[in-house]
């Protein structure tokens, strides 16, 4: 794949704090990107991503455009706070407008882009009841529930607090450096733990400074990444809640700072760079592709 010619939608490979993102544009068609063809582009060197932000056409009225996020392994994911910022970046950069608002399977989102670059999204609002995560079963409070991972006596990671940004996130915190932790093999048994239901991403978090967080994440249907937008929103909203954090901090992922507030509206907003890489051809059936010759 990559040579053949394909007949097929305009992408973009671009990426938000290293977190890799293809944006489709599938406006005018009816069809989706499929999960086959998630699979097959993530198979290939050149097009490995984390999540594809398809943009189509919009489904309500007032709203620009519908967005579609779709995981490397295939599956849907309700929210991708990097992801979004791409897609603002991409249109601004195509219109000249400087403000959108999205459609999601999650709700409405509304995107800046700024003077300076920086694009901020409104995530919404996030959800902390269990069943909204969704838990597998009751907990009166999601600040801290009973789920740990290593020797029972002695568990390695224990405690997290949860909630929902749209997608279900754990963050588990700990007093040290959060590169001492094997993410890469808690991470697929605690993504995939009975406790949710739809799985989670799963997130270790050491706290600095009030305002300040360091936070590796495993995402659920993706792995590793270098950042994740939404896991760095329920950290705050976490951190805030259990009174760890204040209710705005920066949060430092492997790819970078992310700067993320829990407004007084409920609303958690996101700011941080996004970076445009190539463009291609894509085919939303196959996964097939061709680079184009622009200049990035
Ligand atoms: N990278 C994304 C999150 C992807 C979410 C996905 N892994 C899921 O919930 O299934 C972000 O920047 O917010």
């Amino acid at each position: 794949m990559g040579e053949a010619k394909v007949n097929g939608v305009p992408f973009l490979k671009m990426n938000g704090l290293g977190n890799q993102i293809i944006v489709a544009d599938m406006r005018g068609r009816a069809d989706r990107v499929t999960p086959a063809a998630a699979i097959a582009i993530n198979a290939t060197a050149g097009t490995k991503f984390d999540q594809i932000m398809a943009i189509h056409d919009p489904k309500t009225a007032g709203t620009a455009h519908y967005i579609e996020i779709i995981n490397s392994d295939g599956s849907l994911a309700q929210a991708c706070g990097n992801g979004m910022r791409c897609v603002v970046q991409f249109l601004a950069s195509e219109s000249g407008q400087k403000t959108f608002m999205f459609e999601t399977v999650a709700g409405l989102l509304f995107g800046e882009e700024h003077e300076d670059g920086m694009i901020t999204v409104d995530m919404g609002t996030p959800k902390l009841a269990w069943y909204d995560i969704p838990l597998a079963e009751e907990f009166a409070d999601t600040r801290q529930i009973e789920l740990q991972i290593g020797p029972i006596d002695a568990p390695v990671l224990h405690s997290p607090s949860v909630a929902s940004m749209g997608n279900p996130h754990a963050t588990f915190w700990v007093h040290d450096d959060v590169w001492n932790y094997a993410l890469d093999r808690f991470g697929p048994m605690l993504e995939n733990h009975p406790i949710f239901p739809e799985r989670a991403n799963i997130s270790i978090a050491q706290v600095l400074t009030p305002d300040r967080i360091i936070l590796r994440t495993w995402e659920r249907g993706a792995g590793l990444t270098q950042a994740c937008g939404t896991a760095a929103c329920a950290a705050v909203v976490n951190g805030a809640r259990t009174r760890r954090t204040a209710r705005k901090a920066t949060v430092t992922l492997p790819g970078g700072d992310l700067v993320v507030e829990w407004r007084a509206d409920d609303h958690v907003v996101l700011t941080g760079p996004a970076e445009r890489e190539w463009v291609g051809m894509l085919d939303p059936a196959t996964g097939g592709w061709t680079r184009a010759e622009e200049a990035a």
